[in-house]
């Protein structure tokens, strides 16, 4: 296998380098391109390292023609195309935890800052004007913070606040009942939020129902002399009427790690009164970025190692150990896929998996992955298991995933079922010595097969003769063949005769072989 090669295009911490070489990846580590250079570079890499500085466009995509993964050491995907990248079957990963504490911290520090007017005071005193006058400030003991999102970040900067004897409740419509219990905090709808809340920390991912959260509208009703945190995403707020608001006084300051264009060279909250910013360094600690360079790594040369996948926005998760045991479900699953694929005629709307035995007892998402991977070959050759559910999607094909307990003929067994204009059509394969994968049934015709390479399925009336008549055209063909298997539904009745060749079989050989004596139907497979 070739050595995997990764890019890593931000800045980070130099443990993610050492770590993708102790795993056997080559890494090279080139930061501050603009877009153009990276298009220029990107298809020499399998996987793509980044921060929050390269955005990952379907113009980078497109030219990505080797990449698998990318990997963001750190939360927000925002500057990555998911749906895109899904669509090229390259896996978009993230470090959800790794910054958290250090985020949640400068949120704290902010409203702190904000609270005391620090920046302002530091900067005046040092200039000489001892202004003591002008900084009077308010406690934070006893107040109210309202966060607008509570998950990771959001509770952490909730046990924060009540270690400051803050009052916290929380607008976030996924948080359950028992986790504000658990967070000692009240959940409440926003409006409520607003009216109450002294302090708002904003701790949401930027998306179509939190851009501009804080509207206008919002800002102009909230409690008069509220103070305004955002450690999380540009664009939650809108910035002109929040300067409008910190000119009033209507928002008594505001302190924003985060802009809605970045690098926030020029804003128009520049110099309105109590406005404090931060050039986004939630995330900047020592601790946070050895913590997020070190998984991100980890995690990325899992998957180009071994085939592991851990934090994937954009595919089920599979652990390091799991991968080599899934391994061969996971070939004969894409053969099985395949099989149907290149087998079943018409508009095929409906598949199902099947396992028993063993196979029932493992992680079935990757194995329904694969078989789609392979099914989804018959309509796009760039198909893999990371695109192949969202093309399935795309087409309105229905997947049904069956997990059996019973106990079966074979010890491990995966079945795939489409259903076709003339019914359901179904193929079945198991594991031989625990990893060569085997097919064991074809269209209900028991059978042992392996599938691999060019191969024939040939239909045939179960009659004496007829292997010979086929073995010698593709002997005067002057085609080897290196697998015969026959199965027949019943003595003289319907029969199925599955060759491996060496060789692709012409056109030509195709249509003389159903011409042999007996033959109904000839199909050219490959694997
Ligand atoms: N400033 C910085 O350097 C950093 C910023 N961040 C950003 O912080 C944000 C939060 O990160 P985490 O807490 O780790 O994410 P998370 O996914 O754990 O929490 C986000 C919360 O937002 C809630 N939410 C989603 N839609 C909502 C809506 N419409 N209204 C209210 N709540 C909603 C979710 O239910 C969830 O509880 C992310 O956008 C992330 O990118 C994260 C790390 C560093
Ligand atoms: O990498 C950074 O500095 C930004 C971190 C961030 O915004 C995130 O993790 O969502």
């Amino acid at each position: 296998m070739t050595k995997p090669k990764v890019l890593i295009s931000d800045k980070m911490d130099p443990n993610a380098a050492r770590i993708f070489e102790e795993r056997g990846c080559d890494v090279d580590v080139i930061t501050g391109e603009n877009a153009e250079e990276l298009k220029a570079r990107i298809g020499e890499y399998h996987g793509l390292a980044i921060r929050s500085s390269t955005t990952v466009t379907p113009e980078i995509l497109d030219a990505a023609t080797n990449l698998k993964v990318i990997g963001r050491a750190g939360i927000g995907v925002d500057n990555v195309d998911i749906p895109y990248a899904s669509g090229k079957g390259v896996v978009v990963m993230n470090t959800p935890f790794g910054n958290s504490i250090t985020t949640a911290e400068h949120a704290i520090a902010m409203t702190m800052a904000l609270a005391r007017m620090i920046p302002a005071a530091n900067a005046r005193t040092q200039n000489g004007e001892w202004p003591k006058k002008d900084f009077m400030g308010i406690e934070v003991t006893g107040k109210t913070l309202g966060l607008i999102g509570a998950g990771n970040i959001g509770g952490i900067v909730a046990t924060r606040a009540q270690g400051l004897r803050m009052k916290v409740i929380a607008y976030d419509p996924f948080l359950t009942e028992d986790r504000a219990v658990e967070l000692g905090i009240e959940k409440v709808d926003l409006d409520n939020l607003l009216s109450r809340a002294d302090f708002v920390s904003l701790h949401t991912p930027l998306t179509d129902q939190t851009r501009n959260i804080l509207s206008r509208e919002r800002l102009e009703n909230a409690k008069p002399g509220i103070r305004i945190v955002n450690c999380a995403r540009g664009g939650l707020i809108d910035e002109a009427a929040l300067k409008d608001c910190l000119e009033s006084g209507q928002v008594a300051g505001a302190a924003l790690d985060v802009f809605a264009e970045e690098p926030a060279k020029e804003n128009p909250l520049f110099g309105a009164p109590n406005f404090i910013c931060t050039p986004h360094l939630g995330a900047s600690t020592t601790e946070a970025q050895v913590n997020v360079a070190l998984q991100v790594a980890e995690q990325m040369a899992d998957y180009l190692v071994n085939g592991g996948v851990t934090n994937a926005l954009n595919m089920p998760s599979l652990s390091a150990e799991e991968a080599p045991k899934l391994k061969p479900y996971m070939a004969l699953a894409e053969r099985l896929g395949s099989l149907v694929g290149q087998l079943a005629h018409g508009n095929l709307t409906k598949i199902s998996i099947e396992r028993e035995g063993a196979a029932a007892q493992l992680n079935g998402k990757p194995i329904t992955g694969a078989v789609l991977a392979g099914f989804m070959r018959r309509y796009s050759d760039t198909v893999n298991m990371v695109n192949a559910p969202y093309l399935a999607k795309e087409r309105g094909l229905e997947v049904s995933e069956i997990r059996h307990e019973r106990d079966g003929a074979f010890n491990t067994l995966i079945r795939v079922t489409v259903e076709t204009e003339s019914g359901p059509r179904s193929v079945a394969g198991t594991l031989f010595g625990s990893d060569k994968p085997r097919l064991v049934e074809i269209f209900g015709i028991g059978i042992e097969a392996e599938l691999d390479g060019h191969m024939l399925y040939i239909v045939n009336d179960d009659k004496p003769g007829f292997i010979g008549r086929i073995g010698s055209l593709l002997g005067e063909r002057g085609i080897n063949i290196g697998t015969f298997n026959l199965g027949r539904r019943d003595a003289g009745g319907e029969a199925v005769l599955l060759l491996s060749l060496d060789d692709a079989p012409t056109a030509e050989t195709i249509a003389e072989a159903e011409k042999v004596e007996g033959v109904k139907t000839v199909t050219a497979l490959v694997f």
